[in-house]
């Protein structure tokens, strides 16, 4: 599903240039379920946005599902975008002047999906996170683990292969973070690849895979053995 292979990332500070990743290599199937872990400044999030398509590497090759992600012009790049991969963000980044449902209805807007079929998909996506009764809701009227759960319903109405979740539970007390977490399971469960960031350890062992980054390069990538199944973690 995603190939990377010695991809470099630097940012230009001033004269200045800050090598951020330093060719990394790995790739990820169908199916998967990777922690991305690292301290603070390690590139975690450089390296999402990449493999979201939100930013370019300076050198070496992505592939998505078999496409070359450098052959793609900035049209192409953005219809593939929207066709395969969906975010969480540690802030939610909800539209607080629309409700629940109209916020998980926006990707499909912009799909241009027509109004009546929109609220219905929408409609189901929130009662697939367990929100369908707050609908109608503003975001300021939920809990962070509502918000973030209105969140992924967004993310997931625009069906993407592939969810990229840069700290999804970050903001969120260690209870929250586990509902969140048995959710992104769940999903995974039904055949979804998803990416995870974060740096704490608990939840890194809620995925089937670590690749742990350092300084810009992976320093580990394994298979978590016994992964913890959030919905028991309380
Ligand atoms: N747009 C940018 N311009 C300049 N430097 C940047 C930019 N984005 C990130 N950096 C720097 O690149 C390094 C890696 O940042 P990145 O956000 O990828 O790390 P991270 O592992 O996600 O950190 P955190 O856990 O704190 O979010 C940091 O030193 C950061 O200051």
């Amino acid at each position: 599903m995603i190939e990377i292979k010695d991809l470099h990332k630097s940012y230009k500070m001033g004269s200045n240039s800050l090598h951020v990743l330093k060719g990394l290599n790995f790739s990820i199937d169908e199916g998967e379920l990777v922690a991305i872990m690292g301290s603070s400044g390690s590139g975690k999030s450089t390296l999402l946005n990449i493999l979201g398509m939100l930013d370019e590497a300076d050198s070496g090759s992505y592939t998505l599902d078999g496409v070359p992600i450098k052959d793609l012009n900035e049209t192409k790049a953005a219809k593939y975008r929207n066709k395969f991969l969906g975010f969480v963000f540690q802030s939610f980044n909800l539209i607080n002047y629309k409700s629940a449902m109209e916020n998980v209805a926006l990707p499909l807007y912009y799909q241009k999906v027509p109004r009546k079929e929109r609220e219905e998909k929408a409609l189901k996506y929130l009662a697939q996170v367990g929100l369908k009764e707050w609908a109608t809701h503003l975001p300021n009227e939920l809990s962070g683990g509502q918000k973030q759960r209105v969140a992924i319903a967004r993310a997931m109405a625009a069906e993407p292969k592939v969810l990229l979740a840069d700290e999804p539970t970050g903001a969120l007390d260690s209870k929250t973070s586990y509902e969140v977490m048995d959710l992104i399971q769940n999903i995974n469960d039904k055949g979804n690849t998803i990416l995870v960031v974060t740096h704490e350890e608990d939840i890194a062992h809620m995925c089937k895979r670590i690749v742990h980054l350092k300084d810009g390069v992976i320093v580990e990538d394994k298979k978590v053995e016994q992964v913890r199944a959030a919905q028991y973690v309380k």
